[in-house]
């Protein structure tokens, strides 16, 4: 099953919803798409969206105002949801696990594993998915924003092959070390912090060589910047290991979508440097 199940026109492009069958994830999936034109006439490079906690595939099209810059540059955005979704799908009574909380890992423990294998899916069907029914080349790029950008920062380094650059706002930047990764981390790959350690940005920075350009924003009036966020860890383990990390910090800016449309432009327009 794949369905184009809305449509409509946004600044020079289409900003869709598609709902699919997501073979590693056991469900169906809706995956929003934006469009620009300029598809009509050539394949473009895209820019994979993640999101964060409590979100589904609307939050980051509906908030951060990308389509405008998107249709400028010709960068197609393709935004799947956070985690696997529906009634058969095993959830938590909480914002950091469960549905809306897929953390970006393929879960080995149960509940989870039967369907919360969002590594593989974000990687290698959604890619695929991509391939085939949309007008993509293939360059692409990863993005998020918190778990998302844990996310966007985890899977580039996990796999450089498919990712020309990689750019978070207000990441999740050591997870094995704050409240919220411990929690998922503990429940999706079992008690021992070693199983979740090729998951945290700042340990794969020091056991990976890494030449991905990666950006980060981060506001400083962010309230889970000490407890959750940890940006300095992941600078100190780029500075240490020489990769490529460009941090940005802004006063003033919280944790919320309005930090994102803020600065939405410049991380599209980094991508689209090495995209071209
Ligand atoms: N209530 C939760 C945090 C909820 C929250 O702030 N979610 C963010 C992402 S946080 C990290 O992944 C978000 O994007 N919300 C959706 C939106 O549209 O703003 C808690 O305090 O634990």
């Amino acid at each position: 099953m794949n369905e184009l199940i809305e449509s409509r026109r946004c600044f020079n492009g289409e900003q869709r919803r598609y709902r699919h069958r997501a073979n590693t994830l056991s469900c169906d999936m809706q995956v929003s798409v934006y469009l620009p034109d300029q598809a009509k006439s050539q394949p473009l490079p895209a820019v994979y969206w993640l999101s964060g906690l409590t979100c589904n595939d609307r939050n980051f099209v509906e908030k951060a105002g990308a389509q405008r810059i998107a249709s400028e540059l010709g960068l197609i955005l393709i935004v799947p949801d956070t985690s696997p979704r529906g009634e058969g799908v095993a959830d938590a009574d909480s914002d950091s696990l469960g549905q809306g909380a897929g953390f970006y890992v393929n879960a080995t423990e149960q509940p989870w594993r039967a369907h919360y294998q969002m590594e593989r899916y974000v990687t290698d069907e959604l890619v695929q998915w991509s391939a085939d029914t949309l007008p993509v080349n293939d360059k692409r790029a990863i993005a998020g924003h918190s778990m998302g950008g844990h996310g966007a920062l985890t899977l580039a380094l996990k796999h450089p092959h498919l990712y020309t650059s990689a750019s978070a706002f207000s990441p999740i930047s050591h997870p094995t070390e704050c409240p919220w990764g411990q929690a998922a981390l503990s429940a999706y790959l079992g008690e021992d912090p070693q199983l979740w350690l090729q998951h945290d940005a700042c340990v794969l920075l020091q056991s990976k060589r890494s030449h991905i350009p990666m950006r980060v924003d981060q506001g400083l009036a962010d309230p889970f910047l000490t407890e959750q966020l940890n940006p300095q860890a992941l600078e100190k383990a780029a500075q240490v290991h020489q990769a490529p990390l460009a941090m940005h910090y802004h006063d003033g800016f919280d944790h919320s979508y309005f930090f994102v449309a803020s600065f939405i432009e410049t991380q599209l327009r980094f991508h689209h440097h090495y995209l071209r």
